[in-house]
């Protein structure tokens, strides 16, 4: 690897900043974003070569913060974040707590595009939980990378003590305490079902492999990108030393959709909503529950004497929800789906309300529903606020909900014979019923 020309009087900075940066593989980023050009990064990916240094000692001095120390030793950091504070001289931050790794993949993305700002904002983790994002991209979405980070950066969020920027996995996953994997090639015009689980079911399989040989062993995995349900599958598979149980598809934008429509209907705000289940695969079979739910307290079928509305508008319009927005929008649902994402990690980092639950896509071990065992199937979930959760247990089922469960399930097993040769189980035999879409299609 070649060294750096130092042409700028900002030596001492910016050969500390390089020592640091030649101690790293080439495909993580860190660039200080007032000193150095695209071009540097694009040359730096492609070749290795470090940048001439074009920053002036008067751009270093004003580009930093309070601190303590120079930023030397500090590897693998995005522009200001490479400066070290020194957390215990300023009253406020004794209490914080310790840091945590929060990486993103799909970080350039319009999901993560809200969604990282609710993290650092301190909304999802709490006031006291200082966060170090680690965002991937790839090659397509660099750029656009350097362009979150930056506003990150102009964001001033005290809570935001680190970001990172890559494209290789097994850099971007190292410590990584939670994994939120968003990113994934969406279903355009010609792209068969099976042939997408196969294009993303590849990038969750290197995912899992990734997060299985450099993240935190009790790593909590939330899964995004569709087929979110397989997607989550696939990546636990290829993880074998991380527990199932950590990993998750989300449905809770399903729940939350529901819960809207309930309460319309009800002529009640959403607050007095609760107890939705969303059951199965994130695709137009979910199911959500209105038999278990409730709106104030009561059975919403005491409330909502409708069975046909409920069976038919109010389920098939949760189930398409996604493919309406996108009609009006032209796009995915983005920054519902982040909002989604933050109630998703809370229900699992602070005690579920009493007599409450949430959805989650969970791998089905010993569930008490008589659903299939060895798939990600969204059920109800309740958690003391560690991180982990447990199944619910006091669920009715009617003949109903039963037969539309099983519609879901075997939904979920023809896509996982699909991807058994990304789950290391054989022959994959793909015989997905014809009308399996995702939410966003119609
Ligand atoms: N579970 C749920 O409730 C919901 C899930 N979704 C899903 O979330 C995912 C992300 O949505 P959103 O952020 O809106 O999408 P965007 O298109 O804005 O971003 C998706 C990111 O995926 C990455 N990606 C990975 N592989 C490919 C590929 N082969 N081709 C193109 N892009 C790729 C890209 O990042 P890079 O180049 O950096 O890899 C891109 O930035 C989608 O799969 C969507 O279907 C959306 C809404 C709800
Ligand atoms: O299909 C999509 O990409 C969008 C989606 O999941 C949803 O809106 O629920």
């Amino acid at each position: 690897m070649a060294v750096a020309e130092l042409t700028s009087p900002a030596a001492s900075f910016a050969h500390n900043y390089n020592n640091a940066n030649r101690l790293r593989s080439s495909q993580l980023y860190a660039p200080s974003s007032s000193c150095l050009s695209s071009d540097h990064f694009r040359s730096r990916y492609r070749s290795t070569v470090l940048p001439r240094i074009t920053c002036s000692v008067n751009q270093v001095q004003n580009s930093a913060p309070v601190q303590v120390e120079a930023p030397k030793d500090k590897a693998e950091c995005y522009g200001v974040f490479c400066l070290t504070y020194d957390l215990k001289a300023e009253e406020e931050t004794k209490t914080w707590k310790k840091l945590i790794n929060i990486a993103v993949s799909g970080a350039a993305g319009m999901i993560s595009n809200h969604l990282l700002f609710k993290l650092a904002s301190g909304e999802v983790f709490g006031p006291d939980q200082p966060i170090a994002l680690r965002l991937l991209g790839s090659e397509r979405s660099i750029q656009a990378l350097e362009g979150v980070a930056m506003e990150l950066e102009d964001s001033l969020f005290p809570l935001l003590r680190e970001v990172n920027i890559g494209i290789d996995a097994y850099e971007v996953f190292q410590d990584a305490e939670w994994a939120l994997l968003i990113g994934a090639k969406p279903r355009g015009p010609g792209i068969e079902r099976a042939d997408l689980l196969d294009i993303n079911g590849q990038i969750f399989a290197e995912q899992g492999k990734a997060l299985n040989a450099v993240a935190s062993p009790n790593v909590k995995v939330m899964v995004v990108g569709n087929p979110c349900n397989t997607n989550a599958l696939i990546c636990l598979k290829n993880a074998p030393k991380i527990p199932a149980k950590n990993f998750h598809a989300l449905t809770r934008l399903d729940e939350n959709r529901a819960k809207c429509q309930l309460a319309l209907k009800a002529g009640v705000f959403y607050d007095k909503v609760s107890n939705v289940t969303i059951w199965g695969n994130h695709s137009t079979t979910q199911v959500p529950d209105f038999l278990n739910a409730k709106i104030d307290g009561m059975p919403v079928k005491e409330v909502i004497k409708d069975d046909k509305w409920l069976e038919h508008e109010f389920t098939e319009k949760v189930q398409k929800r996604g493919g309406a927005l996108i009609q009006k929008w032209g796009r995915s649902s983005a920054a519902s789906t982040a909002v989604s994402i933050v109630d998703a990690i809370k229900s699992l980092v602070t005690p579920t309300p009493e007599g409450d639950w949430f959805s989650s896509g969970v791998y089905t071990s010993g569930n008490p529903y008589g659903i299939a065992e060895d798939i990600v199937f969204s059920m109800p979930c309740r958690s003391k606020g560690d991180g982990d959760y447990e199944l619910v247990k006091e669920i009715q089922f009617d003949d109903y909900l039963r037969s539309r469960i099983a519609k879901t399930e075997a939904e979920l097993l023809a896509e996982k014979r699909c991807v058994a040769h990304l789950t290391g189980e054989g022959i994959a035999y793909c015989d997905l019923p014809e009308d399996t879409m995702l939410p966003g299609e119609m």
